[in-house]
């Protein structure tokens, strides 16, 4: 099957045309150049070729376990959790809407990111709020970054020829999350509600004390939309430095010497290796850790300093292979915990989530 994926992060729009589980054509744009001009967009759509489907990627799917077909009332249902996850919501109900409009003909798939973490254990999923807020099971832990994990688990099943291996995900983007997987399981995650929670991430803030948040509102120099908008698009990297947040940008200039910079940079480690130890904890042993997302690829740098953190999980790097390019083993050979740095393939896992929906023939189900 050849389909269309369209995968809306909150700094990038990855689409690509995958064939049979290879990709054919890809490209990528800017968020604020999508977000400004759709007709870019639809012509760069048209370019890629041809689809019998085309398969976008919703952070956010509530309790939907797995893909399904995007229909008005789906798209719809989809729309009232957009501020649950304001970075992408709207950015996939575009996209979703665009695509129909271009080709109407041509199946159209949502892939979840919340779907991979649908069955994490209870005591991971539930918050310690009164029961009446928790019972009817919407006020609960979703995480997300679910397609790369979904990737990683599969492609670490192959490397460590186990089906049953235990692995912490660290998808490190302009969103960062961690996921504890054991087969291809969630059994827990940093993201929780919403992909505001856990690491400190790009613009977006991580976990802070509610507390805190309750002071702020208390002030009365905030209202809730004003706090929505400082802690997803003003917090994190960006928030600390006063630049975008973009670690190439945070990187030169603590090469500079830029003390603010480099002091972001240390809490940003921290805050990661913080989340590494919380969710490792749900695992009974640890055989591999991998990191994926645009920073972990091409910043392989930064995980050097970040291991060199994790010295209580018996984590060492090959200096050699952390300066390489390309999925590869960044552990020394014989380690006992295996350290892979694997390229975010969510584009694969969106293209599977249409052919297992519609069949490798493209033909809707009826
Ligand atoms: N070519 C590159 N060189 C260095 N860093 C990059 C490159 N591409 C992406 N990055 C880093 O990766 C981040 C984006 O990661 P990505 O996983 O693509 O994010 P998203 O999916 O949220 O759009 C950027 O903020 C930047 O720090
Ligand atoms: C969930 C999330 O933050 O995704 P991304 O890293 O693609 O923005
Ligand atoms: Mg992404």
């Amino acid at each position: 099957m050849r389909a269309l994926t369209l995968n809306p992060g909150s700094s990038s729009l990855k689409a690509a045309l995958v064939a049979d589980g290879e990709v054919v054509r890809a490209d990528s744009w800017d968020v604020t150049d999508v977000a400004t001009d759709h007709d870019a967009v639809r012509v760069a759509f048209g370019e890629l070729g041809e689809p019998e489907a085309i398969s976008v990627r919703f952070v956010h799917g509530g309790s939907r376990p797995g893909p399904v077909l995007l229909d008005e009332e789906t798209l719809a249902q989809l729309e009232k959790l957009s501020g649950l996850a304001p970075l992408h919501q709207p950015l996939s109900l575009d996209a979703a809407r665009l695509a129909r409009g271009w080709r109407p003909g041509v199946p159209l798939v949502g892939c979840f990111d919340t779907s991979f973490h649908s069955g994490l254990p209870a005591a991971a999923a539930r918050y310690a709020l009164p029961r009446e807020w928790t019972a009817q099971g919407r006020l609960r832990r979703y995480g997300f970054h679910g397609l790369s994990c979904q990737y990683a688990a599969r492609r670490c099943a192959k490397l460590l020829g186990s089906p049953r291996a235990r692995l912490l995900c660290c998808h490190i983007g302009s969103g960062v999350s961690v996921t504890a997987i054991r087969g291809e399981r969630s059994f827990d995650t940093s993201m929780g509600f919403t992909p505001l929670d856990g690491a400190v991430m790009a613009t977006r803030s991580g976990s802070v004390d509610p507390g805190l948040l309750l002071h702020v509102l208390g002030t009365g120099e905030i209202d809730p939309a004003g706090l929505a908008d400082v802690l997803y698009h003003h917090s994190g990297l960006a928030g600390m430095t006063g630049t975008s947040g973009d670690l190439r940008e945070i990187l030169a200039a603590r090469e500079a010497g830029d003390e603010q910079a480099a002091a972001a940079v240390e809490v940003f480690l921290h805050r990661l290796r913080r989340e590494m130890g919380a969710v490792a904890m749900s695992l009974d042993r640890l055989d591999a850790i991998v990191f994926t997302g645009g920073v972990a690829e091409h910043r392989p740098g930064l995980l050097g300093e970040l291991v060199a953190g994790l010295g209580l999980l018996g984590v060492t790097v090959d200096p050699a292979r952390v300066d390489d390019e390309g999925d590869r083993l960044l552990s020394p050979d014989g380690a006992a915990v295996r350290l892979f740095c694997l390229r975010a393939r969510e584009e694969l896992e969106l293209a599977r989530g249409a052919e297992l929906l519609l069949g490798a023939s493209g033909r809707l189900p009826v």
